[in-house]
């Protein structure tokens, strides 16, 4: 291992000068109608393509006046609450949204029946794949560890090299198989080589949904309650997709669009994902209630806790990045679908798990972050909850490892992926490239001898 401690003061040196050098005057996205985030000052995403998969509702036309108006998600026309209430809390929903999503329509008992056993059929590794692969240097960072999976089962499929529309499916429908094993085990392999915990590989059961699958490979019994499985199925079903806009699906165009292979566009979109402002958020929520809960005095006092906020904001308190995590979206205005059906389940589960006092703690955050929030930054639009923010809470009720919230989210995000890579190669054989306007400005070469 390199001594990189020999580095550091030579880094300072290159920081600073990087810092200086690229430092761009904000006036200047002004003067040249430079969109910051890819969005106007009132929050409005600049119209960058056209999709048929999904549809985020945010705001409403009152008066001829554009107003912010309770969420809602639509996967190929349905809302997604009816999706939930159409399952009667006996189907599982993954394996039918991600048919909806993934082909187009929802299917009929015959076509769900032949799809599930499809994505049964696909959930198998290569042979040693997890002694030789996901055993390797095991990490913490398991949406590392998925991606360096994803990567490396390119070079086991010998269709890598076929640029087949049919080819590119199969492919998606492969790893939305293998997604659930891949982030699993690599969660066993760092518990027991860097938790010394024990070792145990569950094999999938081709019966079971690929909820109860998850829950079952997770646990060294193999046991799960029927609530358990539901729940994670719905959590799933809410993860899938959000539009063509969010940060790891454009990711998944913009790749797409330069004619790389399904891998490396799995692998990229994860690379986005796991960051903190995007489905890394879930964990970060969880890590900062802990904080929070751990650092005031009194948890139930609402104005420590207020003031601890506020502190966040300032960036003087937990990660010193200036977000109150779970709060907030580039989209949604009054409020999240996704956050509204998890705080249902949160309520259920923690009065069956005794977990009311948390509940609690999670409700007054719930309560007083959108006003500090209002109160320090520019918020047109009103500021709430989003998925991430009960998320975490109702994993860890059902016993999953902090460590694969965010994977648990990829599981699901794959099938929006998928379908918008998919909805790319169907209609758009144009590379992604937006432009710069560069302030560079020209200058003469300077031999070495004279700087
Ligand atoms: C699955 C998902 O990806 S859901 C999102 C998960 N992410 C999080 O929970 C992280 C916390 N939230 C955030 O960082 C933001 O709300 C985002 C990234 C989700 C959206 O950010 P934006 O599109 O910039 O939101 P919006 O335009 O409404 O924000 C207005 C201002 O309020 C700030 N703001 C928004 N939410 C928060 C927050 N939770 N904490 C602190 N400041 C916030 C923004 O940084 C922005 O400030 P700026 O004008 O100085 O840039
Ligand atoms: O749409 C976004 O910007 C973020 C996202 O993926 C989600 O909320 O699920």
């Amino acid at each position: 291992m390199a001594n990189y401690a020999e580095i550091e003061r030579e880094a300072k040196i290159y920081l600073d000068e990087c810092v200086q050098n690229d430092k761009i005057d904000p006036a200047l996205f002004d003067k040249f109608g430079v969109k910051r985030g890819l969005r106007d000052k009132d929050g409005k995403g600049v119209l960058t393509g056209i999709t048929n998969i999904s549809r985020i509702d945010a705001f409403k036309m009152v008066d001829g006046k554009k107003t912010p108006c309770e969420g809602k998600l639509w996967y190929r026309g349905y809302n997604v609450y009816d999706l939930i209430r159409g399952l009667h809390g006996k189907r599982f929903a993954f394996e039918e949204a991600a048919y909806l999503l993934l082909i187009g329509d929802l299917p009929n008992a015959k076509q769900l029946e032949e799809f599930s056993n499809v994505l049964t059929k696909c959930r198998d590794l290569p042979t040693n794949f997890t002694r030789d692969v996901i055993m390797k240097a095991p990490s913490k960072d398991l949406m590392n560890t998925l991606t360096r999976s994803v990567l490396t089962l390119a070079s086991y499929d010998d269709t890598i090299g076929d640029n087949s529309l049919q080819t590119q499916l199969e492919q998606c429908i492969k790893l939305i198989s293998v997604f659930p094993m891949l982030a699993v085990y690599g969660y066993h392999a760092y518990n027991y080589y860097l938790n010394g915990e024990s070792m145990y590989i569950h094999r999938p059961q081709p019966e079971l949904s690929t909820a109860e699958n998850i829950l079952q490979m997770l646990r060294p019994d193999r046991s799960y309650t029927d609530l358990e499985a539901h729940v994670l199925d719905i959590a799933l079903l809410l993860h899938m997709e959000h539009g063509g806009g969010n940060n790891s699906t454009f990711t998944t165009r913009v790749v797409t669009s330069s004619g790389s292979d399904t891998y490396s566009v799995m692998a990229a979109a994860l690379c986005s994902l796991k960051g903190p402002k995007h489905g890394g958020a879930n964990i970060k929520v969880v890590e900062m209630v802990n904080h929070i809960r751990e650092t005031v005095h009194d948890e139930t006092d609402e104005e420590e806790v207020r003031d601890y906020l506020c502190r966040i904001l300032d960036k003087q308190a937990f990660d010193h990045k200036g977000l109150i995590y779970g709060m907030g979206h580039a989209v949604y205005s009054l409020s999240d679908p996704r956050a509204v059906v998890f705080k249902s389940f949160v309520q259920q589960l923690a009065e069956a798990k005794g977990r009311k006092k948390d509940f609690d703690f999670y409700n007054m955050i719930e309560r007083l972050a959108p006003q500090v929030i209002a109160d320090k930054r520019h918020i047109y639009k009103g500021v709430s909850t989003n998925v991430d923010f009960y998320s975490g809470f109702v994993y860890n009720m059902l016993d999953i490892p902090l460590e694969l919230y965010t994977p648990i989210f990829a599981i699901a995000r794959i099938v929006g992926w998928s379908a918008h890579r998919i909805e790319e190669l169907v209609n758009v054989d144009k590379i992604i490239r937006p432009a710069y306007e560069s302030i560079m400005e020209p200058r003469a070469y300077i031999p070495l001898e004279e700087r």
